[in-house]
């Protein structure tokens, strides 16, 4: 059904490699074959940064491409005028195949998926400790988007210099999520950007958190000149400054890892997650699933799980926040 909605913009992020392998070739492609790689940096109302050979290039998406999304992320294929000028506008005309996407629901109640960021390999889920009170609902759901994701889950616990990270780090540690507890002192001197960048160098890490808890303040810390790589997109684009609802990539200085920043998220819409896909970061759990009933909610009374951790196959606490997990799918008050 989504896949073929109207409203779909992200049509074939699923489909099975047979039927790509097995689709003519598309007569388009001949025609673009002077096309370059790009990746995309940011998009604001339909425009596209690109980094083309080091050039921030803005661009449109090429009307053969339909309905087709394009994110953060994306490994794009532009064609036209890329020398990056003020004024010009390239075309993206292909989109590479995505290695990961990160989805979220707007809300519970929306049956439409969006797409936030492509290819990134991990999640960092930004959470202060105080000033706002930390939030595990909205942590869980953020790992339930990561985990259906197939994204690594990195939990960066802000302001460790008002409250102690000890309740928060017992509450993921059954989970094996590794977690990073910031001050904002050791942000200034840099001592604490390291214990950061040891968890990210080399990758594409998206950041998500909500308003307040520092995200921003850490990412300027792990990305020094980003007001000027913002303050470049901003000329390039040629609309000056606002509030963008978009995410922006950033290259992490020094190492070829890139930090997505991501707009402050109020809530994380998890409508589009599958449980099988969550359970699969679940290796030791997800034997114990062969013989669940059909369509197993894997909390209901006859889930196989139970037995299976009652025979010591796996740690119950897995299967504590395994199911605490899945258990937020469902939109409570104050998500
Ligand atoms: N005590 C303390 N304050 C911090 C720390 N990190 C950030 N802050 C403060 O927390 C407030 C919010 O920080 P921001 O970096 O703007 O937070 P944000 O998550 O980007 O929030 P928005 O800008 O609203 O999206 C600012 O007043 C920061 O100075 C920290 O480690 N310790
Ligand atoms: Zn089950």
């Amino acid at each position: 059904m989504r896949r073929y909605g109207k409203h779909t913009d992200e049509d074939d992020v699923r489909i099975r490699p047979d039927r790509r392998g097995s689709r003519p070739r598309s007569r388009n492609r001949p025609k673009h074959e002077d096309a370059v790689p790009g990746f995309v940096l940011t998009i604001d109302r339909g425009r596209i940064t690109c980094l083309v050979d080091g050039r921030k290039v803005t661009a449109v998406k090429a009307r053969e491409l339909g309905r087709k999304g394009i994110v953060v992320g994306d490994r794009v294929a532009v064609i036209g005028d890329l020398s990056g000028d003020e004024g010009t506008l390239a075309r993206v005309v292909r989109v590479e195949e995505r290695s990961s996407v990160l989805r979220r629901t707007a809300d519970d109640d929306d049956p439409y998926e969006r797409v936030v960021v492509a290819n990134a390999d991990q999640l960092a889920i930004v959470t202060a400790l105080a000033d706002p009170e930390p939030r595990p609902r909205l942590i869980d759901r953020c790992l339930v988007a990561a985990y259906d994701a197939g994204l690594e889950p990195l939990l960066i616990l802000t302001k460790a210099d008002l409250a102690p990270a000890e309740t928060l780090l017992d509450t993921y540690a059954p989970l094996g999520v590794r977690a990073v507890a910031t001050r904002k002192d050791q942000l200034a001197d840099g001592s604490g950007v390291d214990l950061v960048r040891a968890e990210i160098d080399g990758r594409v890490t998206a950041f998500v958190g909500h308003s307040g808890v520092g995200k921003t303040t850490l990412v300027n810390a792990l990305v020094p000149d980003r007001q000027r790589a913002t303050g470049d997109v901003n000329a390039v684009t040629g609309r000056g400054r606002h509030t963008t609802t978009s995410a922006l990539a950033l290259p992490l200085p020094d190492s070829d890892g890139w930090v997505i920043d991501t707009p402050g998220v109020r809530s994380f819409g998890l409508n589009h997650v599958d449980p099988s896909r969550v359970i699969h970061a679940f290796p030791d759990l997800e034997p114990g699933t062969e013989n669940c009933p059909r369509a197993c909610s894997h909390d209901e009374p006859d889930c196989a799980l139970d037995a299976y951790v009652a025979e010591g196959h796996a740690d119950p606490a897995r299967l504590h926040s395994l199911r605490r997990l899945l258990a937020t799918r469902e939109r409570r008050e104050g998500d």
